[in-house]
């Protein structure tokens, strides 16, 4: 596909109205433009795949999909609402859940409370850890749930800061099902995992997307990791999006491959 991407909408392969409509979507930071004139639709239950060389614009396109960076142009609309100028926990009450390159967990609590937290916060309750209620009530319910969903079912009372980095990833995933977002943004997942780990992580998400239906965008460098997973893949190149197709489209599109200039894609 070529740079057409940029200003008309792909099309794409699954069925029913956009879930996610962005529209020239930009960000320009101090004279710099991060993020210049990205158009995309994503259908719900698709698994479009961000990749892109280093300094591209994927997190910084992730942080304008959640709110963590302000617009300067375009706009981001989810399940028909506009939410381009809506805060990021807003963004998270419409069903927009996302997880960070860096782990992001509270590693003093132990593994469940971390997920019944979040389970709380999607209830209406408190996101105060003093404030965990007793085992047995719904939240409690749904953290036991998720962490069996990433298989942690074993795991809720260790200490989340004792978890491998891989275990952790799973606990991040698990932290973000317990709030039952209908859009799921993955900033690369596998950063960090180990080979062994990178199996079932994958495994992981694969079952997350096609088993519960959730619409997921990730970023991620792994192509081999991408082909079996992603419905498409959309390529950033100087914040631009300068492809989005099928995996095979992707890898053997010129523009693409002359974007990474020889590196593996
Ligand atoms: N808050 C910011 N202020 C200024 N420049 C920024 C800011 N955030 C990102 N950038 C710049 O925007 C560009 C895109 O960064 P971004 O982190 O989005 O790329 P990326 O594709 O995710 O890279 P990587 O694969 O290395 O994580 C980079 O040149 C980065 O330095």
């Amino acid at each position: 596909m070529s740079t057409s991407a940029t200003t008309a909408p792909a099309t794409h392969p699954a069925e029913g109205a956009p879930v996610l409509q962005v529209r020239g979507l930009s960000c320009a930071i101090g004279g710099a433009v991060i993020v210049d004139d990205v158009t995309f639709d994503v259908a719900p239950g698709e698994f479009v795949a961000v990749i892109g060389p280093n300094g591209a614009g994927k997190t910084s396109l992730f942080n304008l999909l959640s709110g963590l960076l302000p617009a300067t142009g375009g706009s981001v609309t989810l399940s028909g609402a506009d939410i381009t100028g809506a805060s990021p926990s807003a963004r998270a009450r419409r069903g927009l859940g996302r997880t960070f390159q860096a782990s992001s967990v509270f590693a003093g609590l132990s593994v469940r409370e971390n997920v019944r937290l979040a389970a709380q916060a999607r209830l209406g309750g408190s996101m105060r850890p003093w404030q965990l209620v007793r085992p047995g009530d719904a939240a409690q319910e749904i953290a036991s749930r998720s962490l069996a969903r990433v298989g942690l079912a074993g795991r809720g009372d260790d200490l989340a800061g004792a978890l491998s980095h891989g275990d952790k990833r799973k606990l991040e995933l698990a932290i973000l099902l317990a709030t039952d977002p209908a859009v799921v943004l993955l900033d690369e997942p596998m950063a960090g995992v180990s080979i062994e780990d990178v199996a079932g992580l994958t495994e992981v998400i694969a079952s997350v997307h096609r088993e519960e239906g959730k619409t997921v965008l990730m970023v991620e460098h792994h192509m081999d990791v991408l082909l079996g997973l992603a419905d498409r893949v959309a390529v950033m190149h100087h914040g631009k999006l300068l492809a989005l197709d099928t995996p095979e489209r992707v890898t053997g599109d010129p523009a693409v491959q002359q974007a990474y200039l020889g590196e593996a894609l």
